[in-house]
Parts: C-alpha cells; structure tokens; sequence
C-alpha cells in the first residue's frame, strides 16, 4: 500500500461521503481490493488566503515542549503524518484499540487532489463550499476503514465498462467498476445500518478553579449551556433535548433516553447512515448543516432491518443503538478520557500561560479581591506539572469532541459471526454490530485562550439566559415527571442581548 501513488485518473472512483470544519470523506467506487471498504480523508484548506486549516509544519516549539514525553510525536517533522501518530500513540491506547482505526497514509499527486475538488464541488453544501476547499498542497491522505458498511458482506457483480451508464445509480461511468456508486457498502442479503453520535463531554467539572461567578459549570453540562450561545448565533434553530449526562450515564434509562433525544433534535451529533448513504441527520457537520432528515419515511427505511410493524420499527431500533452503547462500553472508555480534564480550561489556562513562558492574562484581569493564591499559585509549579495538566486538557478535548460510529447488520445463521452480536428483544432479531471512534485529532496548544474566551461566553450567555428567564417569569413549563421542560430555553433571540460578548467562535 505505501507504494501506492493516486493520481489524477484515480479521481473518479472516490465520491463524497461527508465533511467535518477540517477533512473531507469520500467513499471508495472503484474496483481495486486495496480499496474497496475504505475512505479517503483528505484535509481541507479554508477559502481565506490561508495555505491550510492545520499548518503544514509539524508541532510548534511550545508544542515540542508539550509533547516531549511522546518521542513519536516529536521526532515527526509533517502535520500530517504527526496527526496520524497522535491516534496512534495518544488515543489509540486511551480508547482501546479495537476501537480505533489508525489508518494508512497513500501518496497523492496534486492532480489528484484537483481533479476530487472538481468532482465532489456539486455534493457538498454550499456553505462548506463557501468556507473550505481540498487543501491541494499535501501530497499524502489518509485511507481509513469505511465504518459505515461490513466490506466482508461485499459481493461483486459484472463491471460496468467505461462510458456505461448505470441502472442502479443512472451515473455515466468513466472508467471501469465493478461497484457502482451505490453499490459500494451495500450489502446484497441484509443491509447496514450505521449511527454516528457526536456525544460531546459528558461529565460536570469540579475543578476547585471554577471561580463563584462560573459556579453554575459544575451544576449544568456544558452541551446544554452551548446551546444557549448557538441559539444566540442563530446556529441552532431550536434548544437541544439531549443531555450529555444521560448518554454517559451508564444506566440503560439513561442511555434509552439520550438516544430518544438525539434522535428528537439531532443537531450535528446524531446522523443515521443506510449502506453508507445518510438518510437522517444532517449532511456536511456543522451545526447549520444541510438537513436530509426523512421524518416518518424513516419507518419505511428500516422495513428490511427492523422485523417490526409499521410505527414500531423507529422505535426498536433506537433501542438497539441504547442497548449496544450500554453492552459495548465503549462510553466508558470515552468518558475516562474525557475526565483528564481535571483542572477545567479556568486552572489549565494558568499552567498554559506558564509553558509559553507568558504573563498570565487570566491572572492580569482578575481583579485583586478575585485573584486568590488558588490561582497565583499555579504560576508556581515546576513546569513538568504545568505541561502535564495542559497536556491531559488537550487529550480530554479530543475526546470531548470525537464521534462513534455504531454499525450494525442483521446476524445470519450460516455466517460465522466476525462482530459481537446484540439482541433485540422487542423483536426478537439478533445483530452483529462494531463501534469505532473517528475525529480523534490534535488540539493545537495555540487554541487554549480561546477555549477559555469561549467557555465564559457560553457561561455568560447561558447566565443572562436564565436570569432574563426569571425577570420575566415565563416559558418555563413543568413536564408531567416533574422535570423542568428544556425547550424553555428557545426564547426569542432579544433575550440575550445583554449577556452575550460575542460570536461563540
Ligand atoms: O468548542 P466546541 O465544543 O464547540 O467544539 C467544536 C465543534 O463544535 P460543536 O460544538 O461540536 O458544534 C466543531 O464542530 P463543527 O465544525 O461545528 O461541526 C469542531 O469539531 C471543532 O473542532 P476543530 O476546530 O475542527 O478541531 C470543535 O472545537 P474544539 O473545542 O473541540 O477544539
Ligand atoms: N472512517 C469513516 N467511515 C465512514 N464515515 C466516516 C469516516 N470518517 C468520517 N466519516 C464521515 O465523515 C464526516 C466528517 O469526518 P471527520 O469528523 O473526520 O471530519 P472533520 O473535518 O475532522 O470534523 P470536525 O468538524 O469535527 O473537525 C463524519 O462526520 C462521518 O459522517
Ligand atoms: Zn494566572
């Protein structure tokens, strides 16, 4: 595989699969083993003159400093290739490797690159389009398992010829397939599902330098306080009813009642893939995303998954995605890692400010009655310490910003099973099922200040919220169970007007 060079011809058989702010995904169509099952990831760059989103140069020398316990990392001099170390070394062991895809890194011309940006331009949203495009400049991607289908389950049907239109997918193909674009991934006897969840972090802080004013953290999870602000930005056009808490909460209940939230206002954290095309959420990430959500029509797409009557089938199946969570524990795992972040970014910040060897800003504007010792002393601490709490800080905002992929396929008799298995009990069907984590990227040092500007935005905007809220004493419903009706939060926009410093990024 390292041998391998894609260039320009090769184009035509990746096609857009998705986006994040930072990479493009496209999904294999083309007949070579080497590549059937896997996707591209290819770094974008945004459309603002900028070489790149991610600089090309490996780490900073304050990131050297950072990393200089993880000789891999160090020792690399590309972005590109430290990115995939860092899976490697850093997560990969946190996570468990059985859930983790490191990937292999393929050489591309640039022709290559040009002739993808060509081809995918009309599937992508506009907006992303507007933003980014295909960083043309590297001359490596990277080739990762495609986690939205079981390749294994692949059969191979007569090729289309060069030029040949397609039944299936009407597309004119260029070059010779033996897969056509819709094809690929799609499993002839039983279908794949896959869910992806962005679960974002899933515990309260408790760190002792949560300052009184910003004491409201360790009461309300950091998700719902962000919507406050996205709602402000016109991000979102509506208050989330997912709870972070509930998906990591480690009780079925909980688990059932996250994923019901998801599923209610996924937003960018909740995405349902058929054969790897996606046929509920949103396409694109982001927040604003373009929305292919088929509402009921998403009961007619599980008529060959879920053995259940109509009106039942969406149902059971976000049991089945409660219940592999809760058999997996893959969440757990997450959750661990998360927890790294022990001091919260209002105690990290002080350690960051020590490692580039700078005045403490936080400490300069803290008013004298406010600046305890708590603070002043950290700027005290030997610099190993310094570098470790910055450190984990940054690995828990990977994993606070990482995705699963969940994939199931019904489980037949004769087929040995190659996945743990789940049980639906509701309809009694057994499925093989694989969880990975992708999005596993390095947090640059340089974006501490603004994790700690942005965290006491949200606390802001989310404060003013609930004190305007009960000024006016409304729009706060009590539900049956007694619980405090979350979309009380989805007042009108004025509403924030005092509170909110700014756009959240
Ligand atoms: O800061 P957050 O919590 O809003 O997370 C950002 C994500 O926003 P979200 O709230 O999940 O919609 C944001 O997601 P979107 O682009 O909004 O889909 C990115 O994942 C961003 O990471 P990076 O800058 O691409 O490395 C994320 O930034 P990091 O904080 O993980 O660096
Ligand atoms: N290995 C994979 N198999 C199948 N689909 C994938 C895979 N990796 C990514 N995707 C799809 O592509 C989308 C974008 O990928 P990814 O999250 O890596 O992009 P990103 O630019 O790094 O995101 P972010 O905005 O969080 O920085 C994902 O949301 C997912 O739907
Ligand atoms: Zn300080």
């Amino acid at each position: 595989m390292e041998k391998v060079i894609l260039e320009e011809k090769d184009a035509v058989d990746w096609i857009y699969r998705g986006e994040g702010a930072a990479n493009l995904i496209l999904a294999y169509t083309g007949s070579s083993p080497a590549f059937i099952g896997k996707v591209l990831r290819i770094q974008k760059s945004q459309r603002n003159g900028k070489s790149g989103v991610k600089e090309g140069r490996a780490l900073t020398t304050h990131e050297r400093l950072l990393w200089r316990e993880n000789k891999e990392l160090t020792a690399s001099s590309n972005r590109e290739i430290l990115e995939q170390l860092y899976v490697k070394h850093v997560m990969s062991p946190l996570l468990g490797p059985k859930h983790v895809d490191v990937g292999i890194r393929v050489l591309v011309t640039k022709e290559f690159l040009k002739s993808v940006e060509k081809n995918v331009t009309c599937h992508r949203p506009a907006w992303r389009v507007h933003s980014s495009q295909v960083d043309v400049n590297r001359d490596s991607v990277l080739i990762l398992s495609d986690h939205s289908i079981f390749p294994d389950g692949l059969e191979v049907r007569e090729g289309l010829g060069s030029g040949s239109q397609c039944v299936i997918c009407l597309e004119i193909y260029r070059s010779y397939v033996t897969l056509c674009r819709l094809e690929v991934g799609n499993l002839k006897r039983e279908p794949c599902i896959t869910v992806e969840i962005k679960p974002k972090c899933g515990f309260l802080p408790i760190s002792r330098f949560i300052t009184e004013e910003n004491a409201v953290k360790r009461n309300v999870v950091r998700f719902r306080m962000h919507q406050a602000l996205k709602l402000h930005n016109q991000e979102i056009s509506e208050y989330s009813e997912y709870n972070p808490l509930d998906l990591f909460s480690g009780s079925r209940e909980g688990i059932q009642k996250a994923i019901e939230a998801l599923y209610a206002t996924p937003q960018n954290n909740f995405r349902v893939f058929l054969n790897g095309s996606i046929v509920f959420g949103g396409l694109g990430g982001g927040t604003n995303s373009t929305t292919v959500q088929v509402g009921e029509a998403f009961e007619d797409i599980l008529k060959n998954f879920i053995q259940a009557d109509n009106g039942q089938r969406t149902t059971s199946f976000l049991q089945l995605v409660a219940e592999t969570i809760y058999t997996s524990g893959a969440l757990e795992q997450l959750l661990e890692v998360q927890k790294l972040d022990t001091y919260d970014i209002e105690g990290a910040i002080h350690a960051y400010y020590n490692i580039i060897s700078q005045p403490c800003m936080v400490c300069r504007e803290l008013s004298k009655d406010k600046l305890s010792c708590r603070y002043t002393s950290l700027h005290s601490i030997p610099l190993d310490q310094s570098l470790k709490i910055v450190k984990d800080y940054l690995i828990a905002a990977t994993a606070k910003d990482c995705s699963l992929m969940i994939s199931f396929r019904p489980k037949e008799d004769g087929r040995l099973p190659s996945h743990n298995t789940v049980y639906l009990g509701s309809t009694n069907q057994a499925f093989e099922y694989k969880v990975y984590f992708i999005d596993l990227d390095l947090k640059p040092l340089k974006k501490m200040e603004a994790y700690y500007e942005l965290d006491k935005k949200i606390v802001s905007c989310y404060s003013q919220m609930v004190k305007t809220e009960h000024e006016t004493d409304k729009a706060v419903t009590i539900n049956s169970n007694g619980s405090v009706r979350d979309q009380r939060y989805a007042l009108e926009d004025g509403l924030f007007t005092e509170g909110c410093t700014g756009k959240c990024k």
